[in-house]
């Protein structure tokens, strides 16, 4: 019996999705909050590395999962994983599913990559089963996954409130090309912001037009322990001359944002001073507008067997 999915006749098609990485334009703690969280005030723009997604339709009940990278948790601990799971406890699944990640991100970089991916997850099973009619009623289901997660329901830039999971989408006015730079080893989100709750005081402000003083709070408690991260971000700002240089997230990627695209001397110039470990990318922001309903990264593929 073929699955009643969204028009679906028969269990060997699919969708496959691009799961964008992220970068905080600006992240301000305001306070600590009774949850144990922060209460944040952040900008921040999904960028054109990132992840992929298939998910396929499989008779039967099972939802199987694999990923090609060994360094990231393999089964239900995997986030895409619990937002399927989430997704069939909350809205049903009338099939199986096959889903298979392509990880191009790296894990604990401060892009945001784990989020992404499960909001990828939530955003497939939406558009191959027609349910939730609302992306809204997605939301909740995200922020219970993570901070972050809801941000990449909408795929757009956007402000950020509460502890990441108030978004407002908005308008990108500054400059769309940049260079990341991630140093070959992780900062775990919860050690920054513990670290930051043990001495917290503001990171650096910068001017980024048109929005004026932009800065990470994050930074200073993870400068002073990595770094590499303060080096990298340095030299992005003064031997880079990036309009914008700022560490993502709880780090460890450190991006460097210009209105051109830069040079590919200067890319060269970045991996021969930060040697082979470091993942070194150019990238763009992705500011498609008709994201909502993240129609401008879906790519709907019918897999034939
Ligand atoms: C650093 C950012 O990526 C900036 O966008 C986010 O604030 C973190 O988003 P995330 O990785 O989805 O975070 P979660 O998985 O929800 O939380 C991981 C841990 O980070 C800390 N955390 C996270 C978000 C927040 N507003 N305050 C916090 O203190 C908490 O210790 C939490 O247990
Ligand atoms: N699909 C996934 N991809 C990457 N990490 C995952 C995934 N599922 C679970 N994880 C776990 O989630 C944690 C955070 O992964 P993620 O890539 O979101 O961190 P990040 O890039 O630092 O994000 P953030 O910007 O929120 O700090 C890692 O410890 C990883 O083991």
């Amino acid at each position: 019996m073929s699955p009643s999915a969204k028009g679906r006749e028969d269990t060997s098609q699919g969708i496959e999705l691009f799961a964008p990485a992220k970068i905080n334009l600006d992240l301000r703690i305001l306070g600590r909050r009774s949850d144990g969280f922060h209460e944040l005030s952040t900008r921040m723009a999904p960028v054109s590395l990132g992840d992929r997604l298939q998910v396929a339709l499989r008779p039967g009940r099972e939802i199987s999962f694999r990923c090609d990278d060994a360094r990231i948790p393999a089964g239900e601990e995997n986030l895409v994983c619990r937002a399927a799971r989430l997704f069939a406890d909350s809205f049903g699944l009338p099939c199986g599913l096959e889903i298979v990640l392509e990880k191009r991100l790296p894990s604990g970089a401060g892009l945001g990559g784990g989020s992404s991916d499960a909001a990828a997850t939530l955003l497939a099973l939406r558009s191959l089963f027609g349910r939730p009619s609302s992306l809204d009623a997605l939301l909740p289901l995200a922020a219970s996954l993570g901070s972050d997660v809801p941000f990449f329901l909408f795929r757009n830039p956007a402000l950020c409130h509460g502890r990441g999971e108030i978004v407002t989408p908005e308008p990108w006015l500054g400059p769309r090309m940049g260079l990341l730079l991630f140093p070959g080893f992780p900062v775990p989100t919860p050690w920054a912001y513990h670290a930051y709750a043990r001495n917290p005081r503001p990171g650096e402000e910068r001017g980024l037009p048109p929005w004026g003083p932009v800065r990470n709070d994050l930074e200073p408690a993870v400068f002073e322990k990595f770094l590499w991260i303060a080096v990298a971000r340095e030299w992005l700002q003064k031997e880079a001359r990036a309009e914008l240089a700022l560490m993502s997230g709880s780090g460890s990627s450190v991006f460097g944002l210009w209105t051109d695209p830069p040079e590919p001397e200067l890319v060269e110039r970045a991996r021969l001073f930060f040697g082979p470990e470091a993942w070194i990318e150019t990238f763009s922001i992705l500011s498609d507008g008709s994201s909502r309903n993240s129609g401008a990264l879906l790519t709907e593929s019918s897999h034939r067997d």
